[in-house]
């Protein structure tokens, strides 16, 4: 599996304009943000982001492009998603999201996410299987409910305006379980399949209706709960091989299957009972709201401070449903962006400043994104992965492969010719030495041969260096000078043979090294070694070349004298 090179947590401020309710109250702009810079200042704190919106920074409708576009591109290729929006009560998390989908807005990233999801579906459709199922739930007071069930429902309304979607009777509660590969999924919640762009903004939008809300002095219409809406990409596409001559995709080489989710996610905001003047319901939802966001914290202290990484703290994820749904965001397997929600007025600058402190926080987590294949393509990926390189490695070696062989039959012509010659010299020698003795036996046959052993006669020296041999003659029979001199020529073929022998040896050594050379890798010293060797024996064929005439010239002779 692939891992991708920079897999930290961006993080993105959205700073949103005053809202009526604040411009009434007078508050000031507390938030400031450094001109062409991620950069934004409350009070004497100063913080830099991966991106800064709304405000004096980018304009908001960059959001998109910038941060979520490039993890919807990254479902195609296999890599899971998250998108978070976290912030105080009223900072605009919902806003951003879109999650409060209405009249087919395209505002918040959602309806975007969507878009660009169909968009790109289009463009693929005809080499690509897509299905694509969305859930929608949220995290009500600790429990996971269902905002997708089309189970008919009452919606009953509470004394404090509280509009709650509620369970159904005999229906199983929806659980959170990690499978053995540590993947964290839920069991029974509504997967709907979808196949157009209509389609799914009908569900995020049956689920933002069935989604908790309620009114609070900060926030009229304030998310009561965590919710969550997650898209789920299937796709099944060909591969085909690519032709390393002409790069056209020739051959077929199996199905790919990819899987990838993208959560989207709309945090509850943290608030203070004081301030939304809640009691009753909304103050139990407040009191668990702020629960979970604390687990969150801690978990993104745990993930994002490096100190305690390297101490290897343990990660309280199981603290909270919302950290254990977002095990895999923060510190597993995806690609996340927090988008941190500021309100710029005074009145919020310590909400403000703590949501800063813990978006810079989560800048230091680091996720382990993977392409989510299942086995059969993740096992045919690694083959396509090694058939590549074994392509490529005969691709680089085509052309020093084929020198070398055009190498090797030269050597072995020149071997042969070479051999060839060198037989042809020893005989013209071994004629040559012959010639000279009987020359030498008729005129002075003392000089050439020595007494050893009574009557016994051995050759001690020739003209021949290169030939040794001890030959026995009579000396009783001066007549007998023919028979010696075929003697002679005999001894002296014999010799030859030796010495032939041990050149054989010498080159059979020789070519074993030359083999030890070609199991080896390095092409190039072959290729010199080889070189050098044409060039020696070219200058060997070249001296037995000089050396032949001159041979000859004395057979000739000698040959006449007889
Ligand atoms: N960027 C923005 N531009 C204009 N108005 C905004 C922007 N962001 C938020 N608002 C307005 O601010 C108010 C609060 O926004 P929103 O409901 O999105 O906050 P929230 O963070 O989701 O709150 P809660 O946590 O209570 O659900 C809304 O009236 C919304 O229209």
């Amino acid at each position: 599996m692939e891992v991708t090179e920079n897999c930290s947590v961006k993080v993105a401020v959205h700073i949103r304009p005053l809202i009526a309710d604040e411009r009434t109250q007078g508050c000031k702009e507390c938030v400031t943000v450094t001109k062409g810079k991620p950069q934004v200042q409350i009070g004497t704190h100063s913080f830099t982001f991966d991106h800064v919106y709304g405000h004096a920074a980018s304009p908001s409708s960059s959001m998109f492009e910038e941060c979520v576009g490039p993890l919807v591109d990254g479902l195609f290729q296999g890599y899971n998603a998250t998108v978070l929006a976290y912030g105080q009560t009223g900072s605009g998390k919902t806003y951003t999201m879109g999650t409060a989908i209405k009249d087919g807005s395209e505002t918040g990233l959602i309806p975007q996410v969507m878009n660009a999801l169909f968009k790109k579906i289009e463009t693929l459709k005809h080499q690509t299987e897509f299905q694509l199922h969305v859930s929608f739930i949220e995290i009500l007071k600790e429990e996971v409910r269902d905002l997708l069930d089309s189970e008919p429902v009452s919606k009953p309304v509470t004394p404090n305006g509280n509009a709650a979607k509620v369970t159904v009777p005999g229906r199983p509660p929806i659980q959170i379980r990690e499978s053995s590969n540590g993947v964290i999924t839920v069991a029974g919640s509504t997967e709907v399949a979808v196949s157009t762009l209509q389609e799914m903004a009908t569900c995020l939008e049956q689920g933002s209706i069935n989604r908790a809300t309620g009114s609070t002095n900060m926030n009229n219409q304030s998310s009561r709960s965590h919710a969550i809406f997650t898209i789920t990409l299937e796709q099944m596409h060909k591969i085909q091989s690519v032709s390393a001559v002409n790069d056209t995709s020739d051959e077929d080489m199996g199905e790919e299957y990819l899987c990838a989710k993208l959560h989207l996610v709309d945090l509850a905001g943290s608030e203070r009972a004081k301030r939304t003047g809640s009691d009753g319901l909304r103050l139990k939802e407040g009191i668990h709201i702020n629960r979970g966001l604390l687990a969150l914290g801690n978990v993104i202290s745990a993930l994002g401070d490096e100190k305690k990484r390297k101490e290897g703290v343990h990660v309280p994820y199981r603290d909270s449903k919302l950290t254990r749904l977002l095990q895999d965001s923060l510190g597993g397997n995806s690609k996340t962006v927090m988008i941190a929600c500021v309100s710029p007025a005074d009145i919020n600058a310590e909400e403000s400043l703590n949501t800063l402190k813990y978006a810079n926080r989560a800048r230091n987590i680091q996720n382990k994104p993977v392409v989510n294949r299942d086995l059969v393509s993740n096992e045919m990926q690694k083959m396509r992965q090694q058939l590549q390189y074994l392509q490529a490695e005969l691709c680089a070696r085509g052309g020093p492969t084929s020198d070398i062989q055009t190498l090797k039959e030269r050597i072995t012509w020149l071997e042969a010719t070479n051999e060839d010659l060198r037989r042809e010299l020893h005989e013209y020698r071994s004629l040559r030495a012959v010639a000279e003795c009987c020359e030498t036996g008729a005129q002075e046959s003392r000089s050439c041969f020595v007494k050893i052993d009574g009557n016994k006669r051995a050759i001690q020296s020739m003209d021949l260096p290169d030939y040794q041999m001890d030959e026995v003659l009579s000396d009783d029979n001066p007549g007998e000078i023919d028979e010696v001199a075929k003697e002679l020529e005999h001894a002296l073929r014999r010799n030859n043979m030796d010495r032939e022998l041990n050149e054989l040896n010498k080159r059979l050594e020789q070519k074993e090294s030359e083999m030890k050379l070609v199991g080896g890798t390095d092409t190039e010293a072959l290729k010199q070694h080889f070189q050098k060797k044409i060039t020696e024996l070219e200058e060997e064929k070249r001296t037995v070349q000089v050396i032949r005439p001159s041979v000859s010239v004395v057979l000739y002779a000698f040959c006449s004298n007889a």
